[in-house]
């Protein structure tokens, strides 16, 4: 999908809501549990439930790693019945990888060949030859880690180098070099409230993943006043406060009901550029 449908989709759907799918089984609703694949049905509500309301979806490969084979095989399954479905969905494989080139590769063939999403979370901690792999090809898009949602973005993100830029100011101007506001993205956490500000200074134009509204308590308002630029620009992930609001049978609907309450912050938000 490329940058202009992102946009469309986003002004045709009032939201730039992405719900991410860190499926737990132990925080699925217990009677899914005698489910066949009790993953994939309980992402299957989820995103009858959520589509409406969401332009994206970000499965995040930890969870459905940990169980094994099992857990790939309801990864694979929920892709292709967001491919089949919900073709107008772009679909973020969380997986933060990055190594040296040839190994790379191989992540980007998993992700962008073997399976049909959108875009992978990288790491560019490995540098160039780490990035550029993932950037071959057409369509798809490559999410840098910059400024991350948690505690520990203190201990190398925010610190400064003797020129005086922090590690993440480097990480958006040096990767500039490898790729574009057509094919990369950057990840920068909601809890990262007027950092924004200088974010926007060195990547105006970008699109940014933002995780951490919900429950990492960072503020949409916020986000949206120091990060949104003329397109939006901003994808905002909201996972457990979404996927995780009801634990009965009602799990899916509760689950829609609170995409639509984010949605609607969200369309309060678009006035300010649509
Ligand atoms: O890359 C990410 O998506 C990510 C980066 C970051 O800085 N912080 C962060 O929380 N995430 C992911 O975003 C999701 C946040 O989940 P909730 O806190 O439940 O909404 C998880 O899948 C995290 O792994």
């Amino acid at each position: 999908m490329n940058k202009q449908t992102l946009f469309e989709n986003i002004k045709k759907k009032q939201s730039f809501l992405c719900v991410g799918l860190d499926t737990d089984i132990k925080k699925i609703p217990e009677h899914l549990l005698k489910e066949e694949d009790p993953m994939f049905a309980f992402n299957k509500a989820i995103i009858d439930a959520t589509a409406p309301y969401c332009i994206a979806y970000k499965p995040n490969l930890a969870f459905y790693e940990s169980m094994g084979v099992k857990g790939w095989i309801s990864f694979e399954k929920t892709i292709q019945y967001l491919n089949e479905n919900y073709p107008d969905q772009f679909i973020i494989a969380d997986a933060k990888r990055g190594d040296i080139g040839n190994t790379s590769a191989m992540y980007a063939r998993t992700f962008f060949e073997e399976i049909n999403l959108d875009a992978v979370t990288v790491a560019p901690y490995m540098g160039e030859d780490s990035v550029t792999p993932f950037l071959t090809y057409e369509g798809k898009w490559v999410i840098l880690l910059a400024l991350t949602s948690n505690k520990g973005s203190h201990d190398f993100q925010l610190t400064t180098d003797t020129e005086g830029e922090r590690l993440f100011e480097k990480v958006l101007r040096k990767s500039q070099e490898w790729g574009n506001d057509q094919n990369m993205m950057y990840v920068v956490g909601a809890t990262q409230g007027r950092m924004f500000e200088d974010i926007r200074k060195i990547v105006p134009n970008h699109f940014l993943l933002v995780p951490g509204i919900g429950a990492q308590g960072g503020s949409l308002e916020e986000v949206c006043k120091y990060g949104m630029n003329k397109e939006c620009g901003l994808i905002v992930n909201s996972s457990r406060a979404i996927i995780y609001a009801d634990k009965t049978e009602n799990f899916a609907t509760v689950a829609g009901q609170e995409a639509q309450k984010v949605q609607q912050q969200m369309a309060e938000q678009l006035k300010a550029i649509l």
